[in-house]
């Protein structure tokens, strides 16, 4: 490592499960940036689903160990931050994707520690709102929503298509923090100019900016908080019971994504998205591999593995 390279530049992408990070991450990866990026994803469920979902050939990838990044994986992303920065091709900017559970304030103040004061530079924090769901979250949840956008420089107001006009002003009114700098969007679709290199932080961290809250203390574990299950099986399920299933599925059960064998187009691999109470199923590419499922499900107040196990294996066709 040589103090001769200037600092890489990072962009941490936050916001609540299912609010569209993945969706924004992919754009930015495949928009016309001409930078070689580093991806790094933090999953909080035990399967590497938010891995598999990024389409694009040309970054190099890190998988955070599964857990919150905010609370239980600081070793791993201080472990392969080095690596990323000790390498011979270093990469020109980095993207970390937290799990939607996390802070994002913990990760920035681990990217402030003085170890990587030569070597990293916080760009900007981006704080995702699904505009269908925010509403609905309350307690605990309603708390960290908002705690990932107080400290946020870019908000992304996302699944408008899915928002009254009402809905997305009552957000700019009620949630958003004056020197933030907000998009409205329908898929993430934003510009990368807007997104990267934009030294966002820095301007918003200067002394003169009261009303910040840059909390580094992370007095919660997320691991508590929230449940997740996961469910793998090499058997084809049937559509119908499928999308049956999901919708009867608890409510404290607020996520799930993975991909599924579908008995309706064994070869090619499907995906799974819910996000509140909101079910898609799409078909993708064919499978590289042998087929089989894989879902993660995350909620909370304890998910009950032995009635969520049985509701997906009366899926089977
Ligand atoms: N209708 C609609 N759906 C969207 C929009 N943006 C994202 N989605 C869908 O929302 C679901 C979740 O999107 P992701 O990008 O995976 O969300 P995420 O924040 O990465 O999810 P986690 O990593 O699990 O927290 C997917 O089915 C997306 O296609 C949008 O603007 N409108």
């Amino acid at each position: 490592m040589s103090k001769k390279f200037s600092p890489i530049p990072v962009t941490v992408i936050s916001g609540f499960l299912g609010a569209g990070k993945t969706t924004l991450l992919n754009r930015i990866l495949n928009g016309d940036h001409g930078r070689k990026i580093a991806v790094m994803v933090n999953d909080f469920g035990e399967i590497n689903i938010d891995s598999q979902l990024i389409v694009s050939a040309e970054q190099s990838m890190v998988n955070l160990s599964n857990g919150c990044i905010c609370c239980t994986v600081e070793s791993d992303l201080i472990e392969q931050l080095h690596k990323l920065i000790s390498l011979r091709e270093r990469p020109e900017y980095i993207l970390i994707e937290t799990s939607g559970v996390s802070d994002p304030s913990k990760v920035v103040n681990t990217l402030c520690y003085p170890q990587f004061r030569q070597q990293l530079t916080v760009d900007a924090v981006v704080a995702i709102i699904d505009a269908d769901n925010f509403s609905s979250l309350d307690g605990d949840r309603r708390k960290l929503a908002m705690d990932q956008l107080s400290v946020a420089d870019i908000v992304v107001i996302n699944k408008t298509d899915l928002a009254t006009t009402r809905q997305v002003e009552s957000f700019r009114q009620q949630w958003l923090y004056p020197y933030a700098r907000v998009f409205e969007t329908q898929f993430a679709d934003i510009p990368v100019e807007l997104l990267l290199g934009t030294e966002l932080f820095e301007t918003n961290h200067s002394p003169s900016k009261s009303g910040h809250q840059c909390n580094a203390n992370c007095d919660h574990n997320h691991n508590q908080q929230f449940a997740t299950y996961s469910w793998e099986s090499d058997q084809p399920l049937s559509l119908s019971k499928l999308r049956h299933a999901l919708k009867q599925l608890p409510e404290n059960l607020y996520r799930a994504k993975g991909f599924v064998y579908l008995a309706e187009s064994p070869k090619h691999r499907c995906k799974v998205h819910l996000v509140g109470s909101r079910v898609e199923i799409e078909k993708e590419e064919r499978w590289q591999q042998m087929p089989k499922n894989q879902l993660v499900m995350i909620g909370w107040n304890n998910l009950d593995a032995a009635h969520l196990n049985q509701a997906l294996e009366n899926c089977y066709s």
